[in-house]
């Protein structure tokens, strides 16, 4: 069947999307004919049970995983059908990504984690350094910009993911339970930050969540289970 719709601005279109896990002679089947559409400028919010396949899905969007079947397309480009090189370079220039446990670089200053991704882009150093600058002042930690991740807590090491996550400023942002390691007001001031970014910079927000606090953050809540999608009225 093809019910492929065009792909709108920078959205997302996920066409009968098939994904399977093999693991030795068996295989699993995580999505058999998965279809949705996250328009840009969108923050949405995807919940379900554990094992569901909701990082599966994130990882699928954002090219780190490809489909068995079906297509996946990020405006005009079918990403699901890229070269390898293709691939690394759209996610570069595309995507950031930010993780449950932050992923910094512990040898690394909060600057230095931010600037990493930069290093393999054709920008200057003074370039870098002035992006670097912009990023630390949104994200609020400028006054905190020689510290290591160690000596921050976990919302500024949050913050750091995120401002590293938005160094080569992608229009998309997958958020994988951005939330899931932070105490409660760490994680609302994770979530307005995401608010924000969201709402004035226009970042297409798809963030994957087990926390109802985060889910009511986001401007759209689709449940996963059993392979499909049931959206749900964000609160
Ligand atoms: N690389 C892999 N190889 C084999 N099976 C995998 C692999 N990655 C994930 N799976 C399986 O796919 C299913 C979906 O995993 P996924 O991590 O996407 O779920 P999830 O909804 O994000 O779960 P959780 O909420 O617990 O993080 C799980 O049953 C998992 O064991």
């Amino acid at each position: 069947m093809d019910n492929s719709t065009a792909a709108p601005d920078d959205g997302i279109v996920i066409n009968n999307v098939r994904k399977d896990y093999r693991i030795g002679k068996n295989a699993v089947t995580i999505f058999s004919d998965l279809t949705m559409t996250i328009g840009a400028g969108d923050f949405v919010a995807i919940v379900g049970p554990s094992g569901s396949g909701k990082s599966t899905l994130l990882n699928l969007i954002g090219g780190i995983d490809r489909p068995d079947g079906g297509d996946i397309n990020f405006g005009h480009a079918r990403i699901s059908r890229m070269s390898e090189s293709a691939l690394t370079k759209w996610r570069g220039a595309n995507v950031g990504f930010v993780f449950q446990f932050y992923n910094l670089m512990p040898m690394l200053t909060a600057e230095q984690n931010i600037e990493l991704p930069l290093l393999l882009t054709s920008l200057t150093a003074r370039q870098r350094r002035e992006r670097v600058e912009t990023i630390l002042s949104l994200v609020g930690l400028t006054d905190r910009r020689k510290h290591l991740p160690s000596e921050l807590s976990g919302g500024q090491q949050q913050r750091v993911g995120i401002a590293r996550a938005l160094a080569s400023d992608p229009k998309l942002l997958l958020c994988d339970e951005p939330t899931g390691d932070l105490d409660r007001s760490s994680a609302e001031e994770v979530l307005a930050m995401l608010r924000i970014l969201n709402a004035e910079l226009g970042k297409t927000i798809v963030m994957v969540t087990h926390d109802d606090m985060a889910a009511r953050s986001a401007k759209r809540v689709l449940r996963l289970d059993k392979g499909q999608f049931v959206e749900r009225e964000a609160a």
